[in-house]
């Protein structure tokens, strides 16, 4: 069930902002601002107004082919799929963040956009980098029963480079490996981490 994201109290909160400021809510150019940053966190925030479970149902569109059965050591990568998202800490956008996803298949295969969705709605989030990976790796685990997952990120974080320290160009990379395979078999990692870069 979707949760509704309580637009009416963003405005007010806004509006609020504003004045803190010290600007007039009422001039011309800021009469609009509170609504269009309401609208425009119930588009970025989506993925707040869904559990994982949920995600995984919506984005959840599988097949199962008989060649499967032959490879059980085949792995389908998904790469480089642009999302952004925000940091919890000060609610700093993430930019330039690529997610590549890798799995190994085991009786089901996920549609390929699905991925790129799943991805997105994490985004979509007061995030952290490394949350997003769990929960995109959660969720992909979800839906494909898969035993070897990997999430590879990498992204910058304005709140890093466009005020604090203001190291520009610094990229963070995270890693998220998910499942019984990829905890025991250590060649298995190395060899998905390979082909995903
Ligand atoms: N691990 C991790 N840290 C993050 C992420 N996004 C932001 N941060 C960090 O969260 C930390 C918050 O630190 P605080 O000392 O509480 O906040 P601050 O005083 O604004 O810190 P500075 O950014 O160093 O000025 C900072 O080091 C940020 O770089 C993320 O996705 N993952
Ligand atoms: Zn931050």
């Amino acid at each position: 069930m979707k949760r509704q994201i309580d637009t009416k109290l963003i405005e007010r909160s806004i509006r609020d902002i504003l004045v803190a400021l010290g600007d007039d809510p009422e001039r011309e150019g800021l009469k609009e601002t509170p609504k269009r940053v309401a609208k425009m966190f119930e588009e970025v925030f989506e993925g707040m107004t869904l559990s994982n479970d949920e995600i995984a149902e919506f984005f959840g569109t599988t097949f199962e082919d008989e060649a499967l059965d032959e490879c059980q050591n085949n792995f389908v990568i998904i790469k480089d799929i642009p999302i952004f998202s925000y940091c919890e800490h000060h609610l700093a956008l993430m930019y330039n963040m690529l997610v590549t996803v890798a799995y190994l298949p085991k009786e089901k295969i996920i549609g390929l956009s699905k991925v790129a969705r799943i991805a997105d709605m994490v985004g979509r989030r007061l995030q952290l980098q490394e949350r997003i990976g769990e929960e995109i790796a959660e969720i992909v685990e979800k839906v494909t029963e898969s035993e070897a997952i990997c999430v590879l990120i990498s992204g910058e974080h304005s709140c890093m480079t466009a005020r604090g320290i203001k190291k520009q160009g610094t990229t963070t990379t995270t890693v998220t490996y998910r499942g019984k395979r990829m905890e025991e078999e250590s060649d298995l990692r190395q060899e998905c981490l390979l082909l995903m870069k």
